[in-house]
């Protein structure tokens, strides 16, 4: 069967909350049977909170949703690379990865990584920041108000108010303000403001250096900083031509209508992706 003649697929109308195919020439079948031609020169990503895990109040207690592990598992040796970009830690994303084989794991937008098991690596610009996140965690705690969840990630603090969303305002502009005093760099959510260090990493370059001599990639994302994953492959198609760039939207009622009009796709769920990877698994065999 021959591959697709362009690097990504149109985009479907935003927010196929119906789980539909997408109607556009090319559709996921498309997509994973010009996959099957090369697996082994494609790379699978995936965001973790809200794509992979269904979302939770407690950042603490979120889990892979059912068929997710299974589907990693089997997916992993057939193609290149499968690899796991998030916000979170490392080691978080190890609690919940690290028994499977060959995955590899980018965590604080790229701030760390870990190849397929490997030692945790972090970017040396962002070391001397540590000290700085830390007396700010202690700072959020003592200042906002209860009800706020401060997520102190040794790189960055997130902070939380999905449990009292009337308090989204007071959060944002404590964070912005608190941001623009140390320097740091902000990146909005889903309820959630995060603080990082002002050093140059993110989704789109993690994405940007490991596509290079890819023959093609999926990005799978539910969260505005996913965008810059879609954009990182979007750039590599326009590139050359022969790329196949796949950018998939997981839907939600925050940030689920932009995330969708960036993608060629949308998934309903976390469980939905679970049942959608188990089957191109299938199909990859
Ligand atoms: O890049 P990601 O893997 O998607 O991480 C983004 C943020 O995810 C987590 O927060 C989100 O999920 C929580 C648990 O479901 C939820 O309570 C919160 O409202 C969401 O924003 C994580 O806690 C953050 O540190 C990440 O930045």
């Amino acid at each position: 069967m021959s591959g697709p003649s362009r690097g990504t697929l149109t985009r479907v109308p935003p927010l196929n909350l119906g789980n539909q195919e997408p109607k556009s020439p090319l559709d996921a079948a498309h997509a994973w049977a010009a996959t099957a031609e090369r697996a082994g020169e494609y790379v699978l990503f995936f965001d973790f909170d809200g794509t992979l895990a269904p979302v939770d109040d407690d950042p603490n207690a979120v889990k892979p949703a059912p068929k997710v592990l299974a589907a990693l598992e089997a997916l992993a040796p057939v193609v290149r690379r499968v690899a796991i970009v998030s916000a979170r830690p490392v080691e978080f994303l190890r609690d919940h990865f690290g028994g499977l084989v060959g995955i590899d794991l980018y965590g604080l937008y790229g701030l760390e990584h870990s190849h397929s098991g490997g030692e945790t690596v972090t970017e040396p610009a962002a070391l001397p920041w540590v000290p700085t996140m830390a007396e700010l965690a202690d700072l959020a705690r003592a200042e906002l108000p209860p009800g706020t969840l401060v997520e102190f990630k040794r790189l960055s603090v997130a902070l939380h108010y999905r449990t009292a969303p009337h308090l989204a305002e007071a959060v944002e502009s404590w964070g912005r303000a608190q941001a623009d005093r140390l320097g740091l760099r902000v990146q909005a959510g889903r309820m959630v403001l995060e603080l990082k260090p002002p050093v140059d990493r993110d989704k789109g370059m993690v994405i940007d250096e490991a596509v290079r001599s890819a023959a093609g990639a999926w990005y799978f994302g539910d969260d505005v900083s996913d965008i810059k994953a879609f954009t990182a492959l979007r750039a590599r198609a326009a590139a050359d031509p022969e790329f196949v760039g796949v950018c998939v939207a997981v839907a939600n009622p925050e940030t689920g209508q932009e995330v969708a009009r960036a993608a060629d796709l949308t998934i309903d769920s976390p469980s939905a992706l679970g049942d959608f990877l188990s089957d191109a698994a299938a199909r990859l065999r």
